[in-house]
């Protein structure tokens, strides 16, 4: 059966893949290997940044004397343009990649911008935007990235570019994991050194690669479907349902790219 599966998803395109999770979980970094590693593999893949804005907009309110984004627009006016911009955003990586025939590697989609409006506290605005996004085909994949919040923090902190609180971090990961989708996710423990977590995302996409000699049965495995556990609302900080570990025997060959954290 695992045979199977890695036939039938060997032969299928990878149309999209889409990396999700709280700010400072990993998705930009994880995305771009996982562009590498698919182009390497013999699947082009190209990186799409589907940002909201916020960041250039707390620029843009820094500059004009204001502490942030949201004392420039007001919370309903960041969310609005944020929609906004991520709705643009994808909506082009779509057509690039259908234009282009390559796998589009989503960093942030529009679960991203659901998981947003919740963590602000706007669930009517939620409705609005889900119709707004309805028109994009769920990715064959979307990678959840569980991070600790306070690991999150740190990590943006030292990064430097922005800033975020502890406060919108945790209900950030909250919102992510209330979200009727959220069973759909494969949840990836992203608290671990960034290579495991690459080999990890890279296993879990093996069945969709072309087949390449004798694969192992098991190289297909990888590929099933979400975790098993239905969508509790884990305790903020904790990593939840984890996608099943798949060891390294997982990755079809051609996976390892060299240079490849
Ligand atoms: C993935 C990862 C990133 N980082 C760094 C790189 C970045 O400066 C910062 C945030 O990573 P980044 O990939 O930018 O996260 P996101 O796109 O989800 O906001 O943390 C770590 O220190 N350890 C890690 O394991």
């Amino acid at each position: 059966m695992a045979r199977s599966l890695r036939d039938r998803r060997g032969g299928a395109r990878l149309r999209a893949v889409a990396l999700i999770g709280i700010d400072g979980s990993g998705k930009t970094t994880q995305a771009h290997h996982l562009a590498e590693a698919l182009t390497a593999a013999g699947r082009p893949a190209t990186y799409h940044r589907n940002a909201g804005g916020r960041r250039w907009l707390g620029r843009v309110a820094q500059r004009l004397g204001r502490p942030d984004a949201e004392r420039l627009v007001g919370r309903r006016g960041l969310l609005a343009v944020e929609s906004v911009l991520r709705w643009l955003a994808i909506a082009a990586a779509l057509l690039s990649c259908l234009v282009t025939g390559r796998t589009a590697v989503m960093d942030r989609y529009s679960a991203c911008q659901y998981a947003s409006i919740r963590a602000h506290g706007g669930q009517r605005w939620e409705r609005l935007a889900r119709a707004g996004y309805r028109l994009f085909p769920p990715p064959q994949v979307t990678f959840l990235l569980a991070v600790d919040p306070a690991e999150a923090y740190q990590r943006i902190e030292r990064r430097g570019t922005d800033h975020e609180t502890m406060g919108w971090l945790t209900a950030a990961d909250t919102a992510y994991r209330t979200l009727p989708e959220f069973p759909s996710f494969v949840v990836v423990d992203a608290g671990r050194p960034p290579e495991e977590v690459s080999r990890q995302i890279r296993a879990h996409l093996a069945a969709w690669l072309p087949a390449q000699g004798a694969a192992p049965a098991e190289a297909a495995a990888p590929a099933a479907p979400p975790p098993a556990e239905p969508a509790p609302a884990a305790p903020t900080g904790t990593p939840g349902p984890v996608a099943r570990p798949v060891d390294d025997a997982g990755r079809g060959p051609g996976l390892l790219v060299a240079g490849q954290a």
